[in-house]
């Protein structure tokens, strides 16, 4: 199958060489193309380039892009897609003047969501869930992290792990999967965590190596969750059964979570709503990709990443949607930057170099994916017609996507 894309009013992100990621003030650079022809042959970028040299030879399709932007699909390189239920009382809870904190001392937040799946068949759980994942598809993610850590048992952690796996082979989007188990304690863990976190390195995370469920182990390194000396365990136990670490960290309190991560060679630090000039220090020089998550920093009304800050002292940044049912039911790249640009003052060509090449660092696709680079992918956005791709993120309710391709195919 040869598909040409034709008079593309504007090509982004195109990359001549696989670059793994920008920093800093690269972050400001978006390379374009204006006035572009792109070719996907077996679901790959076969070639592209201006249309005074679009080849003319036969195609299988030809798509007429004028007036259009085409620029690579949105890499989410943080989601907890997998659940069950919902948590709408709790946002409710939230406008009658309840925090996060106190919804889940009493029982609610994480707990309830494992409450719930546990709860219900793993049948159910990818139907639920397959809905959430075609629906991001449709506004033009590509490529997807999805997190365990709503079963907090063994039986409800590989439970999730199954269904990411069966929505892997059964969609074409690219599926990272990331074992969560130590998302928050079990009440009848609570005052013996230590148990707990042997449950997850002796009983959950030999099944889940033995039958290749994940890709990275997580956890959710925070006061009143997990300490610093008990992620690091996690973290020491995931490296012995090849799994990197990707941890949630600084989304409520700072408590040098960020140095042990670094230390244990984190493929990214997730949250980052609270940042300290020590914890960017750590991070400058590390291969660590900090991530930051806006719509959940606009769902339950917390400070908002501090992407002027990071990006000044030369540090990288992703953006994700960290679409869940309790801090952020809501899995839409295209509002996560136009909030980014919003609300974190990060311009247009930094916010969609955060949402592709480094979200795709961030889950160590970014050889395959996150830029328009002959090889790559052919995973692709088709906007309406737009006056600039300024638009993205200035007309931020709108749905400007006309056409997504996903691994050479049309969704
Ligand atoms: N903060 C930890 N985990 C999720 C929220 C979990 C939940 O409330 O269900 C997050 O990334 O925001
Ligand atoms: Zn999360």
């Amino acid at each position: 199958m040869k598909i040409l894309i034709k008079n593309i009013k504007e090509l982004l992100q195109v990359r001549e060489n696989t670059i793994a990621k920008v920093s800093g003030a690269e972050m400001a650079i978006l390379p374009k193309i204006d006035n572009a022809f792109l070719i996907i042959e077996n679901n790959m970028i076969a070639d592209f380039g201006t249309m005074i040299d679009c080849p003319d030879t036969a195609f299988d399709q030809v798509i007429d892009a004028a007036g259009k932007t085409v620029l690579p699909t949105w890499v989410d390189s943080h989601t907890h897609i997998v659940y069950a239920g919902n948590r709408e009382q709790e946002f409710v809870d939230r406008i009658n003047g309840l925090s996060y904190e106190e919804i889940a001392n009493r029982g609610g937040g994480i707990l309830n969501s494992a409450k719930k799946l546990n709860a219900t068949s793993e049948e159910e759980i990818y139907n639920q869930s397959k809905v959430r994942l075609e629906e991001v598809m449709q506004q033009g993610t590509g490529a997807v992290e999805i997190k365990s850590g709503y079963g907090l048992t063994v039986e409800g952690e590989l439970k999730m792990l199954r269904v990411i796996k069966k929505l892997a082979e059964n969609y074409p989007i690219k599926i990272k999967a990331t074992f969560l188990g130590a998302h928050a304690f079990p009440v009848e863990y609570k005052e013996n965590h230590s148990a707990y976190i042997d449950l997850i390195i002796n009983e959950m995370l030999p099944k889940i190596a033995e039958e290749k469920l994940a890709d990275y182990i997580d956890a959710f390194l925070e006061t009143g969750y997990f300490s610093v000396e008990e992620t690091e365990r996690i973290m020491e136990a995931g490296k012995q059964f090849g799994l990197t670490a990707k941890i949630h960290v600084n989304q409520f309190t700072a408590i040098n979570g960020i140095a042990a991560c670094v230390k244990h060679e984190a493929l990214s630090v997730d949250h980052l709503e609270i940042v300290t000039d020590e914890d960017i220090e750590i991070l400058k020089g590390s291969k660590t990709m900090p991530v930051a998550l806006p719509s959940c920093s606009y769902f339950i009304s917390i400070p908002y990443t501090p992407a002027r800050k990071m990006i000044a002292a030369g540090l990288p940044l992703a953006l994700a949607t960290d679409f869940n049912p309790g801090t952020t039911p809501s899995g839409n790249m295209n509002f996560v930057v136009a909030t980014a640009c919003i609300k974190m003052k990060m311009t247009p060509e930094e916010a969609i170099n955060a949402a592709t090449i480094n979200g795709a660092y961030a889950i160590g696709i970014s050889e395959t994916h996150g830029s328009i680079t002959k090889g790559k992918s052919a995973s692709m956005i088709i906007t309406k017609p737009l006056t600039s791709y300024y638009q993205l993120p200035y007309a931020f309710g709108s749905n400007l996507i006309d056409q997504v391709i996903i691994e050479g195919k049309l969704i």
